[in-house]
């Protein structure tokens, strides 16, 4: 996966086709009667879950595709079940253990199919699969020492880690070996040693962060840095004032996020952005500390849902009306805190950055992180229900797109973390309003900094703790 080096903005066209095609899915919603509308905002749980069974029984019989991806499909496949709240049969699960088992490395980590030279996404992406599988066979069977061996071989004197043995050095290297280390109970203060340090590096102008220094910053590189600071318990180190001010506007009037300035919205950010909210809301203190720090006096939508806590009902009947007022410069520091999308008199569209947070009421900041999200969680949820959702079946990034397994898996987390993010604790049960549509919808809550089904996690915790 390449590094994101230049801001590659995209034309009012791209941008305006994606509008219009929003636009009809949220008019045909807003024409149907009142009494129906939950039909259209229901999760097809039944029909994703045959399209991720699919998938997993024809990679299963031999596992023998040719592609270094293996890993991650499983992953993801597995993950998308989990949070559906469903599993998958003793059978199936023997052979994916078996298979993961064959892709480990005999010095350490995981690779994209057996045989093949170990690398740390594989490696995240099968530890996650296992501990998604949950059991005492599928935990025991990960080798902790011989991975605590090759993550230690990733690390590059700066501190930060590359890839694969030879491979890039960059931020998502140093979140999957953080993530799996510590998550495996092995994270130790050699293994730490100066990451916080490249990742501070990769802050950039733009308050988020970036694949390496010098970098464009991007929603999967911001997640991943913030969690790998979490993790190594230096996030204070961040500026997280920026860091919000950038993630807030990084959503969209369609409710979706996009990755990056002056790009489109796609399911998957759903998670890498909304991911970032999740995270941040357990360091609300932090934030309303650093909040303080900007100029509250420029706050100007006191009138805001969010700032009033009014809940914004009307959006949801309505998303039509939610996308005309894109047209309004005025009204869309009203709407949510999303990126602001003047209209250029043509129809088309596009996202103005670098707006600063001060747009919105800054001072309770601190009281609304635990009231509320951040974000537009039921602009987010629409989107997704409405934009991502395939009804045949999986879910993908937009309207004209198709769908996949990798959308699957970050768009029901991202789901999830909508529906979750108002609740005081993650033991708490969302109540009805945070969750569009049927509360049938609602899906397993995560551990947002590894993705990983919480009750799934705590087992993993509780087993590495004592083994
Ligand atoms: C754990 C792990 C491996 C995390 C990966 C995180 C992640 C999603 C990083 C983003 C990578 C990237 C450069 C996307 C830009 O693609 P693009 O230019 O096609 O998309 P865009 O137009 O939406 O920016
Ligand atoms: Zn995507």
């Amino acid at each position: 996966m390449a590094s994101t080096s230049s801001n590659e903005t995209v034309t009012q066209r791209e941008q305006s086709i994606v509008l219009e095609d929003v636009k009809l899915m949220y008019t045909i919603f807003a024409d149907v009667p009142p009494k129906t509308k939950h039909l259209m905002l229901e999760l097809h749980r039944s029909n994703h879950m045959e399209y991720l069974l699919r998938g997993l029984q024809q990679l299963a019989p031999s596992f023998c595709a040719l592609d270094a991806n293996r890993p991650w499909i499983c992953y993801w496949i597995l993950h998308s079940i989990a949070l559906l709240g469903e599993s998958i049969d003793a059978g199936l699960e023997d052979r994916t253990i078996d298979f993961l088992s064959r892709c480990q490395d005999p010095d350490g980590g995981y690779g994209g199919g057996p045989g093949q030279m170990p690398h740390l996404a594989t490696t995240y992406a099968a530890v996650n699969s296992l501990i998604t599988l949950g059991d005492e066979k599928s935990l025991s069977s990960i080798d902790r020492d011989k991975i605590y061996r090759f993550l230690l071989s990733m690390k590059d004197p700066n501190g930060a880690f590359r890839m694969h043995d030879a491979g890039e050095m960059d931020v998502r290297a140093c979140y999957t070996a953080i993530s799996v280390a510590s998550v495996l109970n092995i994270l130790d203060d050699e293994l730490v040693r100066d990451v916080g340090n490249y990742i501070l590096s990769c802050q950039t102008y733009e308050g988020g962060i970036s694949g390496e220094p010098g970098s464009e910053a991007h929603g999967g590189y911001t997640f991943c840095g913030l969690a790998t600071m979490i993790l190594i318990n230096e996030v204070d180190r961040l500026d997280l004032a920026t860091l919000l001010d950038w993630v807030v506007f990084r959503q969209g009037m369609e409710g979706g996020f996009q990755g990056r300035t002056n790009k489109l919205v796609d399911g998957c950010y759903s998670f890498w952005q909304g991911g970032i909210f999740a995270l941040l809301q357990r360091f609300h203190t932090i934030i309303g500390e650093s909040m303080t720090l900007l100029d509250a006096g420029q706050a100007n939508c006191a009138d805001s849902p969010q700032a009033t806590g009014e809940s914004d009902e009307s959006d949801i009947s309505d998303g039509e009306e939610s996308l005309d007022r894109t047209s309004s410069g005025d009204e869309a520091c009203v709407i949510q805190q999303g990126a602001r999308i003047i209209s250029k008199g043509d129809g088309a569209c596009f996202f103005q950055p670098g707006v600063n947070f001060g747009n919105v009421d800054c001072k309770s900041i601190d009281g609304l992180a635990e009231r509320e999200p951040l974000f537009n969680s039921i602009a987010l949820q629409r989107y997704l229900l409405l934009c991502s959702q395939d009804p045949g079946g999986g879910l993908k990034d937009k309207p004209r797109k198709g769908r996949d397994y990798y959308h699957t898996c970050y768009c029901l987390s991202g789901l999830s973390v909508c529906q979750h993010c108002w609740s005081k604790d993650e033991d708490s049960s969302p109540l009805p309003g945070a969750v569009l549509g049927p509360y049938f919808n609602l899906l397993e809550p995560i551990n947002p900094i590894h993705n990983v089904v919480l009750e799934r996690y705590r087992e993993a915790q509780e087993f590495f703790a004592r083994s």
